[in-house]
């Protein structure tokens, strides 16, 4: 089987772990494993470029290597040994012997060509957001380069856009096919070798915000890099007594602003799933930032994630708590906006160790398929790597944006994973002065004084 891999959307560590994974197991599995460069868009493009600029279908094939290490068969002998281990990863993209990987998006690597991949932040194949494949066009001339190459499957990373594309390519594929024999770009032979495309998906990103598995491919290392930020920024908070809102990523999803509101102590959080029930939601902050200044809580820490929306869909903005705080608390305000920290950098050991195993198990899902299974997502689900149809974890991923368009927030939050209401409820009692139905004001805020010390809330 020839597998090609892409990363797309936005990047996320344990990209490069997935890669790693999914080119080394295919190779044992007998596999020849190809890249494709710059997500979607690589696709789309394919090799055309290389061709118009040097006339060659193909770079000149490489320097043979010895053919006999104890030990290792003949046949994965030549796979272990194809890359150089540099060519993808310097920028200039100089290929083995001078030759240029410019123009050239569809690769084929090798063993070393990803050694040592699993602790390098982002996506050293590129990614990208590509509106080319957002077209039929688009996907007509990536299925036009998937065959040229013989490439019989697909292992995508990405996001929930990726994944839709990944759904949308996979349900188009004999039309496309038949497309392209018919317009005899492609040979009956080829068309018939190519009825099916295989597709597995694994979900990278760092909202988390894919349905049907419990952590996505780079959220835990974000949800680190957010905690060691709040860290940093409440000993600087407590000097002067300051409030801090942080604005966090996340479009459609809260976990990393519900989980970082967790993990860090926040006093109050914004989350598209969940925006405070109260309208005005200004007056529930202020009452309940009040209710701990009360209690001697010298900072404030608001976190606000990109997202974040008010019950009438109205979005909320960092600057715009910011004024609220300043306004109408009197307190010392500054925003923090997390922005792209959150992505880069190198993965913690779980974005090196589930993406690794998910690229196994793509690899195995790939060689099981028959035109009959669906394509998977390979997820994970209490800590067990799992398979779900592909198709079904990016509509329920979809109900949860259509949840919250309907305002039906209640619905948008079970549709979530059960972790995360759970983890809201956490929140609530361990973070905000504990409200029905736990204690009734008076009595709650009575307890905290009666302990020895002030506790912080
Ligand atoms: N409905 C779709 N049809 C075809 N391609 C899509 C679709 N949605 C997303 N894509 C492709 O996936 C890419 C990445 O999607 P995006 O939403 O930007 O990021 P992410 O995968 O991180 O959520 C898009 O730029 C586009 O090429
Ligand atoms: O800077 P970019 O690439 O435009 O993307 C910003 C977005 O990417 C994310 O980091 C990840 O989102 P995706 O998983 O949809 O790519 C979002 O949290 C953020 O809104």
């Amino acid at each position: 089987m020839k597998i090609a891999i892409l990363t797309s959307g936005g990047d996320s560590a344990g990209m490069n772990a997935v890669v790693r994974s999914v080119v080394k197991a295919g190779i044992l599995k007998g596999c020849e494993m190809w890249v494709v460069r710059e997500g979607y868009e690589g696709l789309v493009r394919g090799n055309s470029e290389y061709l118009k600029a040097t006339g060659s279908e193909t770079p000149p094939a490489i320097k043979s290597e010895p053919d006999t290490v104890p030990g290792y068969p003949p046949s994965i002998l030549n796979s272990l040994r194809f890359g150089d281990g540099k060519r993808l990863r310097d920028g200039t993209g100089d290929y083995t012997g001078g030759r240029t990987l410019k123009g050239r998006y569809i690769v084929r690597v090798g063993w070393d060509d990803v050694r040592g991949w699993f602790s390098e932040g982002g996506t050293l194949i590129g990614t990208a957001r590509s509106a080319a494949f957002r077209t039929p066009e688009g996907r007509l001339s990536a299925a036009h380069n998937l065959i040229k190459e013989g490439i019989d499957a697909l292992v995508v990373c990405g996001g929930d856009g990726s994944l839709t594309g990944a759904d949308v390519f996979r349900a188009e594929w004999p039309q496309l096919v038949e497309q392209l024999r018919s317009q005899s770009q492609i040979t009956d032979a080829q068309a018939q070798a190519h009825a099916h495309l295989k597709i597995v998906g694994l979900v990278g990103s760092i909202d988390n915000d894919m349905a049907m598995t419990d952590m996505t491919i780079g959220a835990p290392t974000a949800l680190h890099r957010i905690c060691e930020a709040i860290d940093n920024i409440n000993s600087t908070a407590s000097s002067h007594s300051r409030a801090f809102v942080l604005e966090v990523m996340g479009r459609h999803c809260g976990w990393l602003a519900l989980l970082a509101g967790v993990a860090g102590g926040a006093d109050f959080i914004f989350i598209p799933e969940r925006p405070p029930k109260e309208m005005p939601w200004e007056d529930e902050m202020c009452a309940a930032i009040q209710d701990h200044r009360r209690i001697g809580k010298r900072k404030t820490i608001v976190i606000v994630a990109e997202g974040a929306i008010d019950s009438e869909l109205n979005p909320i903005k960092a600057e715009y708590v910011k004024e609220v705080l300043s306004e109408r608390l009197g307190l010392d305000t500054r925003v923090t906006t997390l922005g792209h920290t959150q992505r880069g950098g190198r993965p913690c050991a779980f974005d090196r160790i589930m993406p690794t195993l998910q690229g196994v198990d793509a690899v195995a899902a790939l060689l099981e398929s028959t035109p009959e299974t669906p394509s998977y997502m390979i997820g994970i689900r209490e800590n067990k790597i799992t398979r779900v149809p592909l198709m079904e974890a990016v509509e329920m991923t979809r109900a949860v944006a259509k949840a919250v368009a309907e305002k039906d927030f209640e619905k948008a939050v079970s549709l979530r994973d059960p972790e995360f209401l759970e983890s809201f409820e956490g929140f609530i009692s361990t973070a905000t002065l504990a409200k029905e139905p736990y204690l009734p004001k008076e009595q709650a805020s009575a307890l905290i004084y009666t302990s020895s010390c002030l506790v912080s809330v």
